[in-house]
């Protein structure tokens, strides 16, 4: 076969085809003769040949494709007919003799360039034998498609390697040049690992530099909380192999599973000195809720509610979260791409801000220029219903007792009390909302998300950012900040500190939930990139958790 291949390179040659030349000189090499006379300890003899040339034809279009250019199409497909077909030599008869555990041995030759070998390796300490631990997708030895996890190493580039130690076999790739070539005793039970990527959401950080345990910190790939994941192998219980989105890279870095990121959490949770720790689930409580100062009670129902308090100074603390708390037990969310039918109700849109960044203006903006496509749910009050209110348009006037028991059950959003009367926004409004064919814009707490994060509402978290420290100081410097119902005032610098810690603090530690980030420099630009953001968010594909993606059951 190999002798028919040169002669049609010679052919080639002969006509002037570039890349032949370098072609010829490959398939002359000697090394690659011996390699076809290479049949140690085979499984069965026809397979073993068989399996070497398929190899070596593989390793040649390998090294050509990522070395050589412009290489003839007609050339390379000839020889993958080659290395597909199913013939090979005539061979004699298996001996009788041949022992059992014989087993196959397979010659990988790898061009060194500038990308990492894309495979990880590791000792079995009590034979001293050197294994392929993993292949990094994507990479290298992946692509080469002739190492896989489990292979046993004998010899790098002629260096017998069983009883060195990984760092010295490592020594020996990286003082290599030029061609790699292993010998290796295939992983008889490989698995044919499918390859059915999964899409998560990273819900923590996670830096490999950082981590003694991973076995290649190299290997290892970083992501902060709210990255998207392409998650490309799962079989191992501990490390998985992933890629960030959008992908500019094809090589898979290694992240920690989801049962190793909680027990590190675990972990980490425990070793932390005794401190209090913030809870970002909502109490439920009513009596533990701080009066919220509500911002106007006159104004008109569907615009804001209260005024939200420094997320700095309200942020509630609670003593009795275990490492089973939810902040805790999903390092990873997965996520599927969903596109709303037209029959379904609209995503509800959420609006998270520090205090004073303008999230209510917008909101008001919005919903004022748009009042057919945008609305804000009615609210719910105790107090007592005034001269040309109108039950159910301006608010839903309750009683305390039902107030409370929709507390209890969970039926309110967020609520609060001003000036002995309670306040509310309901699922019920919001819903009520969404069944009219509106789209509903809501301005919440942060920490009201997770609470509204429901298969039914598919809600989309836009993130609302005050500007560069200047332009924040320059585009508010006619604006009022309202501090109570009466008065309103110019922003102070301690205001704008406050706003721009608050917002930090917020960004830090619920941008896993954003789905939209906006800064709100010029109102008119906010109010416009916003509604740009949520047509998308209602007519263009979006990624959303899986859980919400699936039918009802
Ligand atoms: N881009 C902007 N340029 C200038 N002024 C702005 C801008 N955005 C908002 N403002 C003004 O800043 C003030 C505070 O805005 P707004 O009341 O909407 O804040 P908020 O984020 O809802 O905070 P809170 O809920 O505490 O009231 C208002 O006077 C508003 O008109």
């Amino acid at each position: 076969v190999l002798s028919n291949v040169v002669e049609d390179v010679g052919q080639a040659m002969d006509r002037n085809i570039s890349g032949a030349h370098i072609l010829h000189e490959l398939l002359s090499a000697p090394w690659l003769r011996a390699v076809l006379k290479v049949k140690k300890k085979p499984h069965t003899q026809k397979h073993t040949t068989q399996t070497s040339l398929r190899a070596v034809t593989k390793l040649i279009l390998n090294s050509l494709f990522s070395h050589l250019s412009p290489v003839p199409q007609a050339l390379l497909s000839s020889h993958d007919s080659v290395a597909q077909s199913d013939y090979g030599p005539v061979l004699p008869p298996l001996p009788d003799e041949m022992p059992e555990d014989e087993e196959a041995m397979r010659i990988v030759c790898l061009v060194k360039n500038n990308q990492p070998l894309g495979a990880t390796i590791r000792k079995d300490e009590e034979t001293g034998e050197i294994y392929i631990a993993r292949v990094i997708h994507g990479g290298l030895a992946d692509r080469s498609g002739l190492l896989h996890p489990g292979d046993m190493l004998v010899e790098v580039n002629g260096n017998p390697v069983v009883g060195l130690e990984p760092e010295q076999v490592i020594q020996i790739l990286i003082n290599s040049r030029g061609t790699i070539l292993f010998k290796v005793i295939p992983n008889a039970a490989q698995s044919s690992s499918s390859h059915k990527s999964v899409y998560m959401k990273a819900m923590v950080d996670y830096c490999p530099l950082q981590d003694s345990s991973i076995p290649c910190a190299n290997a290892g790939m970083a992501f902060s909380r709210g990255d998207l994941l392409e998650v490309v192998d799962q079989s191992d219980a501990q490390w998985w192999q992933a890629r960030k989105m959008p992908c500019s890279v094809s090589c898979a870095g290694l992240i920690p599973s989801a049962s190793m990121l909680k027990s590190k959490q675990r972990e980490q949770w425990w070793c932390q000195p005794l401190q209090v720790h913030t809870c970002i689930r909502p109490c439920k409580n009513l009596l533990l809720i701080p009066p919220l100062m509500f911002k106007t009670d006159w104004f008109p129902a569907e615009f804001p509610l209260w005024r939200r308090t420094s997320f700095r100074r309200r942020r509630q603390s609670c003593t009795s979260c275990s490492p089973n708390s939810s902040a805790l037990s999903t390092p990873y969310e997965e996520v599927a791409l969903y596109q709303r039918p037209p029959q379904e109700n609209h995503r509800l849109i959420i609006l998270i801000g520090a205090s004073g960044v303008g999230v209510s203006e917008v909101r008001m903006r919005l919903i004022k220029h748009n009042p057919t496509q945008f609305q804000g749910p009615i609210p719910h009050t105790t107090r007592p219903i005034r001269v040309g209110e109108q039950p159910g348009r301006d608010y839903h006037f309750v009683t305390k007792e039902l107030f409370e028991y929709m507390v209890c059950n969970n039926r309110l959003v967020e609520y609060g009390e001003f000036r002995g009367h309670l306040y509310g926004t309901s699922t019920d409004a919001i819903d009520d909302v969404l069944r009219r064919g509106r789209m509903c814009i809501i301005d919440v707490e942060p920490h009201s998300i997770q609470v509204l994060r429901t298969r039914k509402l598919k809600p989309y978290v836009v993130f609302i950012k005050p500007p560069s420290p200047d332009r924040l100081r320059q585009t508010r410097r006619d604006a009022r900040i309202i501090t109570n119902i009466t008065a309103n005032r110019a922003f102070t610098e301690e205001d704008f500190v406050d706003l721009e810690d608050s917002s930090r603090l917020i960004e830090a530690k619920y941008k896993q939930f954003f789905d939209g980030v906006l800064v709100n420099e010029v109102l008119q630009d906010t109010c416009m990139q916003l509604c740009s953001i949520i047509q998308e968010a209602q007519e263009e594909p979006q990624w959303i958790p899986v859980s919400w993606s699936r039918a009802e059951e």
